[in-house]
């Protein structure tokens, strides 16, 4: 018998199997839920116990001073427990809530007839950390221990074609790309639980599960003192949490609107709900399964199309798939000034540039508008973020961690792997390539007229097309009859580049420009065409 199990009375006369849910809020295709239904079946458990802790550290401030959770992202995840709970309940189960840490729920929760802990597995520092405060406890019982399953990308850990301890996974994304397409398959769905697979059991009359299944948490509890925001009518979205939410967004996406085969052209726009999947935020809180929507894709495939687009939605899968298992192979150093590479730490402290750079007042207005859309709605596109990313990161100069930490704070798709793995490359510290964007020439090429930087910087909305993506070259007469005066109503710009003079102001391109004609990205595109059709910058 535990010390826990005395302590709590949680008697029991069969073995005990606490589902630990973390980034794995779903039925579908989980592992872990999966598991635990074949040991009921062959009769080696009869209490189940599907257990979501409110982990108080998650909700704390940062080093950097930011929420680490913000909250939008409080809010969806609140939302996804909920809905996890329903999903639950129609299968006769429930779901065991608590706001406290992990390990002292489950020190609490230990039967005694022996219990098993089933949990995904993460590979970064802080979720590990939990997991072995979580095994340090369970170490006091002969009887109790932990079992970590992988659940979070496309292709299985297990199934990769490189060393166990992943010393030679690549470290730039083509090659990895190119040897897992070659030598692995995605693995299929795991079958999702009917009713009475996960039974409570005895324990479901027990005070303390009986507590925390009539739990009912509120954001004000997680995040005590902080008012939700009403949803901004600009959002892209209306995001709501939850697997019921993300398998009507796959549907939608891929069945009723047909959007799936059009993705390569629409990907890379800002403005409303169908340019992009925006799957993330699902797929980050694991509502969605990376190989549901590859397995989904691949039936649209054979019914209705197959294209480049959609091929390209499993690309990015696959980018997402690079980055969780780079950061494993390169672990705390992702966090680090200098990055996996190691290099020096010389990024600036302008604590005013980065103020500005957060609160989208940098006088650059593709910046802007997408600072402006993460802070109000928690979501940014993938064109925003590679240029607020490399703005910061390469034209300020501004330390790199501090706009990760921030996005950490704000992103409701926020992945620890996806933001720290992105922003180190953003940053140029993965030893490949260093991606630095045209903010002009980008703003020019993806928001034409000036759609999107009205859309979020009303100061701007009477400026003329001709001045929209360099506010600052407007003439005195110009800045008068738009009502907007640069360094008064829209600031001064907070860096700009030489770079940007390279296009005419009529946005044409001004052949005998240097120092990079063209954005980076395009030239690698040129280069990398020669080697196959499918190859860009994700
Ligand atoms: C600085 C920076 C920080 C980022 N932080 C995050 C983050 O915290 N969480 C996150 O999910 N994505 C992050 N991304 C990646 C990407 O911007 C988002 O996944 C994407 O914008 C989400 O919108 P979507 O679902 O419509 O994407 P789609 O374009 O529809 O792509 C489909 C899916 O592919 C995956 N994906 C696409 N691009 C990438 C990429 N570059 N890296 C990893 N996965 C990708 C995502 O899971 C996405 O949902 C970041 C990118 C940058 C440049």
């Amino acid at each position: 018998m535990t010390k826990m199990a005395n302590g709590n009375g949680l008697k029991s006369s069969s073995k005990r199997l606490v589902l630990w849910f973390r980034n794995d809020l779903r039925l579908h295709d989980n592992a872990i839920v999966d598991k635990a239904k074949r040991s009921v079946a062959s009769g080696d458990c009869k209490e189940v116990l599907p257990l979501y802790c409110f982990d108080p550290r998650v909700f704390q401030r940062s080093e950097y001073g930011s929420p680490k959770t913000g909250v939008h992202r409080a809010k969806f995840l609140v939302e996804s427990v909920m809905d996890l709970r329903e999903r639950l309940r129609s299968v006769g189960s429930d779901l065991l809530i608590a706001v406290n840490k992990p390990e002292n729920v489950i020190a609490d929760l230990v039967g005694d007839n022996g219990t098993s802990v089933f949990a995904q597995r993460e590979v970064t520092h802080e979720e590990r950390v939990t997991e072995s405060l979580v095994e340090g406890i369970l170490a006091g019982s002969e009887r109790a221990r932990l079992e970590l399953f992988w659940g979070a990308t496309l292709y299985h850990r297990g199934d990769l074609p490189f060393k166990s301890n992943l010393r030679d996974l690549p470290d730039v994304f083509t090659p990895f790309r190119n040897k897992v397409e070659k030598q692995c398959s995605v693995r299929s769905l795991l079958s999702e639980p009917r009713a009475g697979d996960l039974p409570l059991g005895d324990a479901a009359n027990l005070p303390l599960v009986k507590k925390m299944t009539n739990y009912e948490p509120s954001l004000k509890d997680i995040l005590p003192g902080v008012d939700v925001p009403d949803q901004d009518e600009r959002s892209s979205l209306s995001f709501r949490g939850g697997e019921a939410a993300a398998l009507e967004r796959l549907r939608y996406y891929l069945w009723d609107s047909d959007l799936l085969s059009t993705y390569f052209e629409t990907r890379n726009g800002m403005v409303g709900g169908d340019y992009s999947t925006k799957f993330s935020p699902w797929l980050a809180n694991g509502c969605l399964s990376p190989r549901k929507i590859y397995h989904e894709i691949s039936e649209y495939e054979r019914e209705r199309v197959a294209n480049k687009s959609t091929y390209w939605v499993v690309f990015e899968l696959i980018w997402r798939d690079f980055f969780h298992f780079y950061c494993e192979k390169h672990g705390n150093s992702v966090f680090y000034p200098g990055g996996p590479a190691g290099r020096r730490n010389d990024w600036n402290n302008d604590r005013d540039a980065l103020r500005r750079w957060k609160e989208g007042r940098t006088g650059v207005p593709l910046v802007d508008a997408n600072m402006r859309e993460l802070l109000h709605t928690g979501f940014m596109s993938n064109r925003g973020r590679q240029n607020v990313a490399s703005f910061l990161a390469l034209d300020l100069k501004g330390d790199w961690r501090v706009g990760a930490d921030h996005f950490e704070s704000l992103l409701l798709d926020y992945d620890v792997c996806s933001n720290w793995g992105n922003w180190v490359s953003a940053a140029g510290l993965t030893g490949g390539r260093v991606n630095r964007f045209n903010i002009v020439k980008q703003s020019k090429d993806y928001d034409k007229a000036g759609e999107y930087i009205k859309l979020w910087i009303p100061e701007l909305r009477k400026v003329p097309t001709q001045y929209i993506h360099k506010p600052w070259e407007m003439p005195r007469s110009v800045q008068e009859s738009s009502g907007c005066f640069i360094g008064q109503d829209y600031p001064n710009p907070v860096a700009t580049s030489k770079a940007w003079e390279t296009y005419n102001k009529g946005g044409k391109k001004s052949e005998k420009s240097k120092p990079y004609r063209g954005y980076y990205e395009k030239r690698s595109v040129r280069k990398e065409k020669k080697k196959s059709n499918f190859e860009m910058y994700g």
